[in-house]
């Protein structure tokens, strides 16, 4: 469970801006080896902001689905937005806060991505089936592309995808819809990894129009039956994801060069996900897909040859 420390007096003294880094790496290494993999190819001050950005979406996260997630209500979300404001304002409020606002003054960022995966978050209050797939692309960009937008603030366009200085310098393009793309993808794969433990919590994300293409019911769902119907299901799915990862391809290109490589590593050891869950026959049921660390490694080398060529 995600826990800053509590307060121990009224008002206590905020950390400093290292302990408070130091906080962020903590989490996001405790919460996702795969993307705290990913940072630690990216220079310092670019990793530490991701970190900072991780607190952030994992904080925002929790609060509809971890332990106290029962505790929840649509004010609680609507004071987490303030809490947002404050930062946004520069004025931390806690720990983790202290590194988010000097993220912010680094590579200035649009508050809105922030307010919309507020909005994502305050749609599983209460919703737990999508009728088609539009209704879960829009949950997904909520929960996931705007990780994309707010990440890239801190991954940097290329220099030649920049006009001329005499020109300030304004990218000629900017590869946000690539970006959205591959928090869309992430965010797929984690829908058919957790399919189980969703459904454990009366939870469908898949959606209802695509079980009826396949004749596939939720009571099916439920009951964990895996056939024929469930893998044409599957493969559907599957190859939907595969098709963001390859519109986000095409935009890690025009990120700076020192991004690159993070970035491949992340799409490649994401996409593994799916890989597995084709190697499980497509049992979500009864096994969480993992790429072991030993797979994980070999991605890196293979994505560093990506960055570098294409
Ligand atoms: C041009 C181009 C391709 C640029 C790259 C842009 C980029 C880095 C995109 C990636 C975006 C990304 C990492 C999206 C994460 C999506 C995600 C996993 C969302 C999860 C939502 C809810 O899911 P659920 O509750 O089903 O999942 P859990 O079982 O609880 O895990 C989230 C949990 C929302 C919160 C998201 C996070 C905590 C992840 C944030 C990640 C980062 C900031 C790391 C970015 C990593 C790198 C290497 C740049
Ligand atoms: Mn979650």
């Amino acid at each position: 469970m995600l826990q800053l420390p509590k307060p121990t007096q009224p008002n206590p003294p905020l950390a400093s801006l290292d302990e408070a880094y130091e906080l962020c790496r903590q989490i996001t290494e405790k919460y996702s080896k795969t993307f705290y993999l990913g940072t630690l190819l990216m220079p310092p001050e670019k990793r530490q902001a991701i970190w900072a950005i991780y607190v952030w979406c994992r904080r925002t996260d929790e609060l509809v689905d971890g332990p106290q997630a029962k505790l929840t209500t649509p004010e609680t979300l609507d004071n987490w937005e303030k809490h947002l404001e404050s930062v946004f304002a520069g004025h931390p409020l806690d720990d983790a806060d202290v590194a988010l606002v000097d993220t912010l003054k680094r590579f200035p960022m649009d508050i809105q991505p922030f307010r919309d995966m507020i909005a994502g978050q305050r749609m599983d209050l209460y919703r737990s089936r999508y009728e088609t797939f539009e209704e879960l692309q829009l949950y997904c960009y909520r929960v996931a592309g705007t990780v994309g937008l707010m990440s890239s603030a801190v991954l940097g366009i290329d220099e030649r995808y920049r006009t001329a200085p005499w020109e300030k310098n304004q990218p000629l393009y900017i590869p946000q819809q690539e970006a959205i793309a591959l928090g869309i993808a992430n965010q797929l794969t984690n829908i058919l990894r957790d399919v189980g433990e969703d459904a454990g919590r009366g939870r469908i994300y898949l959606p209802l129009e695509d079980l009826d293409l396949f004749n596939y019911s939720q009571e099916d769902l439920f009951n964990g039956v895996i056939d024929e119907r469930w893998r044409e299901l599957m493969r559907f799915q599957i190859q939907r994801a595969r098709k963001y990862y390859t519109e986000a391809e095409r935009g890690i290109r025009a990120l700076n060069a020192d991004s690159r490589w993070p970035v491949w590593a992340a799409l490649m050891l994401y996409q593994g996900i799916l890989d597995v869950i084709e190697m499980n026959d497509y049992d979500v049921f009864n096994q969480r897909a993992f790429v072991p660390t030993a797979k994980k490694m070999l991605y890196l080398p293979i994505a560093w040859l990506r960055a570098q060529t294409l």
